[in-house]
């Protein structure tokens, strides 16, 4: 058995944990998959670089709306594909290599599972490799969520991972569940002509958004997407290629590729966690406590495996927590889940920070509501924006920021000044009035929202 002084488990955000600080260890490294991990190889970017390709499409299709005539001939998707998939390969290949030739860290690749207190046994392509560490990280992930009916039928289905690497747009694509990774995907494949059919379990699209927004992308998409709202998928038959979806209202679906997007859960039931002596909630998260400590002594946790927000700029943050508090053991720091923001990178965009109006409401505080459309903005008018809005919910009695929601071009970006004020715990006034607002910039939106509170 190899003892090390410290062992990541996974090696996407793991992998990025590790910097020169630790030089002086004798570490190793385990991931099963590709390095960069989930948000390098098949999420949060080549996701993105396929949206904005969508996103151009779509900017010919509309570009009507600014007296410009344009025709859009058609995308090239195995050229989009090689363009995304080429960097991006080439990255992570990089990056194992980079990490393999560093002096401190030895990689070993294959699937890891515990076999007692801090050892683990990997499954490596030359058989068994047993392992030790004073120190283990366990960074690994998860994985998507595929409902008994479709896993059962035996018959092919998509996943994120693999359906951003298909070699022709579906024709007709089916995409179960109206949340994340189906509202980016189904936008991306409309764009390259796929015919759309969501099937969802609850009322609205993106349901976990602010009421407003679920509600206005709900509408958006409606004329383009066939939206089959508040139905459970109940058979799967027919054959490749050819499939035929069954709902529980009787209704039946033909589709040639099944994207099956419900959700995603930890990978923590495939380490036998329970010979480690690390426990896991009923949700299959790690528990860890605030300095992200597991309940075994030495070991941390971070990202989709622990943590509550499955998010890559909070596993970011995780990550720095945690080699900080391996490094100094003396002077631990902890990790705060306030105003973590987040965006869907649709046509309108969208994103938020803090509560809903919803959650607002359901704890029973008395907030106020302030919110503007982006047509009421100069900006929004060079955009010719007809469906967008910004809007904050603050505290009546402090007038601190509770939650801020955006929806229209470059959401993403212009919630960030809304996520600064919120982490300082600025007030919403504070924040109108004391920053100057470049004029006639689409950030007004936000200014004008927040003096809407009074
Ligand atoms: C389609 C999609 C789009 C997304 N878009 C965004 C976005 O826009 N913004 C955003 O913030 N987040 C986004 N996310 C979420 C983001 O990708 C994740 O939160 C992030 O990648 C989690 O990082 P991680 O290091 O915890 O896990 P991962 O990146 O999944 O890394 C886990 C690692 O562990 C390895 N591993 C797993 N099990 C074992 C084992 N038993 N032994 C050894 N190794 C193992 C895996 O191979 C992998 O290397 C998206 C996710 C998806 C699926
Ligand atoms: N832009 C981003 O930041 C981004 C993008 C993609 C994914 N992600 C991450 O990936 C995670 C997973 O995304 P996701 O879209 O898979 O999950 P999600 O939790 O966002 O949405 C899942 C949806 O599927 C529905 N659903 C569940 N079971 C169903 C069933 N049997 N039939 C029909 N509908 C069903 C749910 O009601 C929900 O609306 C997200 O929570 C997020 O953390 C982030």
């Amino acid at each position: 058995m190899r003892r090390h002084d410290l062992l990541v488990l996974g090696a996407g955000t793991g992998n990025a944990l590790l910097d020169d600080r630790f030089a002086s260890l004798d570490v190793a490294l385990v991931s099963e998959g590709p390095f960069g991990g989930t948000c390098l190889n098949a999420g949060c970017i080549p996701s993105k670089m396929l949206a904005a390709t969508a996103d151009v499409a779509e900017a010919v299709r509309d570009s009507a709306r600014h007296d410009v005539d344009a025709r859009l001939d058609g995308v090239r998707w195995r050229a989009v594909q090689e363009r995304v998939f080429g960097r991006l390969d080439a990255d992570s290949r990089e990056g194992e290599q980079g990490r393999r030739d560093s002096e401190f860290v030895t990689v070993h690749r294959g699937r890891a599972r515990f076999t007692g207190e801090r050892r683990v046994r990997v499954d490596t392509e030359d058989g068994p490799l047993d392992l030790a560490a004073d120190r283990i990280v366990i960074a690994a992930g998860g994985r998507p969520v595929v409902p008994p009916v479709v896993a059962d039928s035996g018959l092919p289905y998509e996943t994120s991972d693999t359906v951003m690497r298909l070699a022709a747009p579906p024709r007709r694509l089916v995409v179960l569940g109206g949340g994340y990774i189906a509202a980016e995907l189904a936008q991306v494949f409309h764009a390259m002509g796929s015919r759309i059919t969501v099937v969802e379990q609850r009322d609205r699209l993106l349901e976990q958004q602010d009421e407003s927004i679920a509600e206005a992308f709900t509408e958006a998409v409606r004329g383009k997407w066939d939206l089959r709202l508040g139905r459970e998928l109940t058979g799967v038959a027919g054959s490749p290629g050819a499939l035929r979806l069954t709902l529980d209202d009787g209704a039946e679906l033909t589709a040639d590729t099944l994207l099956v997007a419900v959700g995603r859960r930890p990978n923590s039931d495939r380490l036998a966690l329970e010979k480690a002596a690390v426990e896991v909630r009923e949700d299959g998260r790690i528990e860890v406590d605030d300095r992200l400590r597991t309940s075994a002594e030495g070991v941390w946790a971070l990202g989709d495996i622990a943590t509550p927000v499955p998010l890559k700029h909070v596993a970011n943050r995780e990550a720095e927590i945690v080699a900080h508090n391996l490094l100094h053991p003396d002077d631990p720091r902890t990790m705060s889940y306030h105003a973590v923001p987040s965006a869907v990178f649709t046509r309108p965009q969208i994103a938020q920070v803090g509560l809903t109006e919803q959650e607002a409401r359901s704890q029973g505080l008395d907030y106020a509501v302030g919110m503007r459309r982006y047509e009421d903005v100069a900006y929004g008018w060079a955009l010719e924006d007809t469906t967008g809005f910004c809007k904050v919910l603050a505290d009546r009695a402090d007038g601190r920021l509770l939650g801020a929601h955006l929806f229209g071009p470059q959401a993403a970006t212009l919630v960030q000044p809304l996520v600064v004020a919120m982490t300082a715990g600025m007030t919403a006034r504070a924040l109108a009035e004391q920053p100057l607002w470049i004029h006639p910039a689409l950030t007004e939106v936000v200014e004008n929202a927040l003096r809407e509170l009074g």
